[in-house]
């Protein structure tokens, strides 16, 4: 049996790789995404083991010195991170794993796993990236300011990802990607 392909999905908060990611679970059930490890606070409706394994800043510390991620950031004031059993895991048994994760941990994949696929979201314009943040309403103004700030030096780094896909219109982003993600089968 062939191993499973990792894909990375990248870009700034708000972009819509969340709204995305739910759709392509959704279609295609032999996806597996991997369900990161954070310090920063659940949002109203996020569950603990399904959207994020909410952790303490001493517990994330000890899963960094233990090697139990794959790769780790902090992203405005928070630890974000992959638990490496899972995915490692997933890949084995020839499941294609989705990472939705920022730029940070989207760079150390690229030295640690150079097989991954890695895609970077843009949205339509700045203009856009900020109503859709402001408008999903689950950060406080301070949250919005730091990921506006984060998002400029994410989008300047786009070019370093193998394809780009612009969230304009959802269901022509959403096909981009599934058309990526079939290839990605094809050329083993
Ligand atoms: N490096 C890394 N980034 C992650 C991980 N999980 C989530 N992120 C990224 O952390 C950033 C903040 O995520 P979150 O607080 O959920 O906010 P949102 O993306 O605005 O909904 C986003 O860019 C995520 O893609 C992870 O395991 N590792
Ligand atoms: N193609 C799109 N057109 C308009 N709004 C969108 C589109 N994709 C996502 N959104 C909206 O933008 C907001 C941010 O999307 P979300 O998936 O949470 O982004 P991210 O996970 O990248 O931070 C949400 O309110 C979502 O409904």
């Amino acid at each position: 049996m062939s191993s499973g392909k990792l894909i990375v999905l990248t870009g700034p908060s708000g972009v819509g790789k969340g709204t995305l990611v739910r759709s392509l679970l959704a279609r295609h059930q032999n996806l597996y995404l991997s369900i990161s490890a954070t310090t920063r606070s659940p949002r109203g409706g996020e569950i603990d083991g399904q959207d994020y394994y909410f952790v303490s800043v001493p517990q994330f510390e000890e899963m960094i010195t233990q090697e139990n991620l794959l790769e780790w950031a902090n992203y405005a004031g928070n630890y974000y991170g992959t638990p490496r059993q899972k995915v490692e895991e997933k890949i084995d048994q020839g499941i294609t794993v989705l990472l939705e994760i920022e730029l940070v941990g989207a760079r150390k994949i690229r030295e640690t796993f150079p097989t991954a696929i890695r895609i970077f979201i843009l949205p339509p314009s700045v203009e856009e990236l900020e109503r859709r943040l402001r408008g999903r309403g689950t950060e406080a103004e301070e949250a919005i300011a730091r990921r506006l700030e984060r998002a400029k030096e994410e989008l300047a780094a786009s070019s370093e990802f193998n394809y780009t896909v612009v969230n304009d219109e959802l269901e022509k982003a959403l096909e981009a990607l599934e058309e990526l993600i079939v290839n990605s089968f094809l050329h083993e």
